[in-house]
């Protein structure tokens, strides 16, 4: 197995995508995270751009890395200055770091028309900054910026650019795909002629401006690069970078190829996430290998087969990237989905029950309910469904008052419900209708239930479900709660958007008390 080496440019590409923006302190945490993952190479920033990037390379000296070289990254010398005095490459040197990246212009058209260079003398500007950080004790890789566009427009001299590099001593010269728009084919082609012409290793860098990162990428592997240069989950300038996620899940899975260290792909997924958090993005549920519904299966009939056998619409099995298999409950469940979804129960083999919860979910879905992101609420009506419902506490009423005061408004609730033979009435103040309705609801029960104390609220979402009613449209909310060993989501519909969050608040509760009792049951941790 031939390894590919893997260069994350999270750091420095990545935070030049929309909106992301690292502190200091995320940047070192990833890097112990890239690093523990068996990352090769981590491009820390761009030591001369802003003092953060310059604090973090004095601050990562301190972390105790297993494998991975820390790289700092900038730009060839100014066109007019000696290397020695050139202060770009002074704060690459000053970034201390044993290799750095320098990136240096290949198309003709961007030294004349942005650089406002002569050929020749941007050739010099080459070949003079990695000649002068290799005299300073520096493994030197060479990014080769818009190499692809360069090589269409000018071959002869995108590779004199490249001879270069190499004859100044660059250790791998990265072929860049910078604005995104190469097709595999000609990928594929470039790099082979590189191969041919160069004795150094090759590495490719490839934006996903055409949605073809990933299948450049791969290309360039299969020609020869030996160096993927990649963010994390793809983030980066414009349309992104390519995703390291799915090339080093395709590498190592589909060919083969040996990257990062033994153990890795199992925690891909945890990883991706982790910069999602990092970078306060959301999730992308459709991402290849480790999004949420990678592994989903919707429709009845993948369902029906998948229970039979995964690999009936599973490329491969989700623990390998450390994902998990979901199969989602909808108006397109088949009876298999509901008899997978239920197979904890003793009902799972009736005929007779299935069909009723399928009935079920059908006609609540057609009123605008779902349940994919519900699965409170579903187990709720599986057990109506199956005669094994009886509530904790009966709903009798509920009222909210909104009045505006001095101080803004002010929200209080009131709610009565039957629990142990008994009416409870309580009334509680809150930010808002919901909150306020939940502090009376935990009023009232806690006394009954003290493990609801136990019980948050994590998210609570709207939305309309027909929107051609204008504001007497029905609306659609899902709340998210957890406990200390569970997440789960209940579901309530109305036109009145307090009965709605009121229908999925009194679910979310009773979840939690079925759960209770279930744990206890079954022995588990979090059991009442
Ligand atoms: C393809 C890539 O993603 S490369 C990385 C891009 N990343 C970034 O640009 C983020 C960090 N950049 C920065 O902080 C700043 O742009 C700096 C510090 C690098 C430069 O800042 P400034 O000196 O104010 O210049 P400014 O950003 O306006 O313009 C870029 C300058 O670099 C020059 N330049 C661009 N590429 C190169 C190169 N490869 N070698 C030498 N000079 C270059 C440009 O000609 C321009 O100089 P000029 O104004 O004298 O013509
Ligand atoms: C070097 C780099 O980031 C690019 O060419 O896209």
């Amino acid at each position: 197995m031939t390894r590919v080496f893997i260069y994350d440019t999270t750091l420095r590409d990545g935070s030049q995508g929309e909106g992301v923006n690292f502190s200091l302190q995320d940047k070192l945490l990833l890097t112990r995270r890239l690093d523990d993952l068996g990352v090769d190479f981590i491009e820390g920033g761009y030591p001369l751009s802003n003092p953060k990037d310059f604090e973090y390379f004095q601050a990562v000296r301190e972390l105790p890395l297993k494998r991975a070289e820390v790289v700092a990254f900038g730009m060839t010398r100014r066109k007019n200055s000696a290397p020695e005095t050139d202060t770009c490459l002074k704060a690459l040197l000053d970034a201390r770091t044993s290799h750095v990246t320098i990136v240096g212009k290949t198309w003709d058209f961007h030294v004349t028309e942005v650089l406002n260079a002569t050929l020749a003398e941007n050739v010099k500007m080459i070949a003079d900054s990695i000649a002068f950080c290799k005299s300073q004790g520096r493994e030197v890789f060479y990014d080769a910026e818009h190499f692809f566009d360069g090589y269409k427009a000018n071959p002869a001299y995108a590779i004199e650019t490249l001879k270069a590099a190499e004859s100044a001593g660059a250790a791998v010269v990265i072929l860049c795909d910078t604005n995104g728009g190469t097709m595999p084919e000609a990928v594929a082609a470039a790099v082979a002629d590189v191969k041919s012409k160069l004795k150094c290793e090759v590495g490719i860098h490839c934006h996903n401006d055409c949605e073809l990162a990933v299948a450049n990428t791969l290309s360039a592997v299969r020609a020869g690069a030996s160096q993927v240069q990649g963010t994390m989950n793809g983030i980066g300038e414009r349309c992104g970078n390519v995703d390291l996620v799915s090339v080093v899940a395709n590498l190592a899975i589909k060919y083969r190829r040996d990257v990062l260290v033994p153990g890795s792909l199992g925690r891909l997924t945890e990883a991706s996430r982790y910069v999602y958090e990092l970078a306060n993005m959301n999730f992308r549920p459709g991402q290849p290998f480790v999004g949420q519904s990678a592994f989903a299966h919707k429709g009845g009939m993948h369902t029906h087969a998948v229970a039979k056998n995964p690999n009936s619409y599973e490329h491969i099995d989700p623990v390998v990237v450390g994902n998990e298999r979901r199969v989602l409950v909808s108006e397109l469940s088949g009876q298999s989905t509901i008899l997978t979804k239920t197979a904890k129960y003793a009902v799972a083999n009736d005929k007779a029950v299935m069909g009723k919860i399928l009935t079920a979910v059908q006609d609540l879905e057609y009123a605008g309910y779902e349940f994919e992101a519900a699965e409170g609420s579903f187990d709720i009506l599986v057990k109506k469904a199956a005669g094994l419902y009886t509530p904790w506490f009966e709903r009798v009423a509920y009222r909210v008052n909104i009045e505006q005061g001095a101080g803004g408004p002010v929200t209080e609730a009131t709610v009565k419900l039957r629990v142990a033979g008994a009416t409870a009435h309580t009334v509680s103040e809150g930010d808002g209708p919901v909150n306020a309705l939940d502090a009376a609801l935990r009023k009232a029960l806690l006394p009954h239930f003290p493990r609801l104390d136990e019980l948050q609220l994590v998210d609570y979402k709207v939305r309309v479900v027909n929107a051609k009613a204008g504001t007497a449209a029905r609306v659609r909310v899902v709340i998210e709660c957890r406990d200390g060993t569970a997440v789960w989501g209940t579901v309530g519909v109305s036109e009145n958007i307090i009965e709605a969050s009121w229908i999925a608040l009194a679910d979310a509760i009773e979840f939690k008390l079925f759960k209770d009792q279930e744990d206890a049951a079954d022995g588990r941790p979090g059991g009442a």
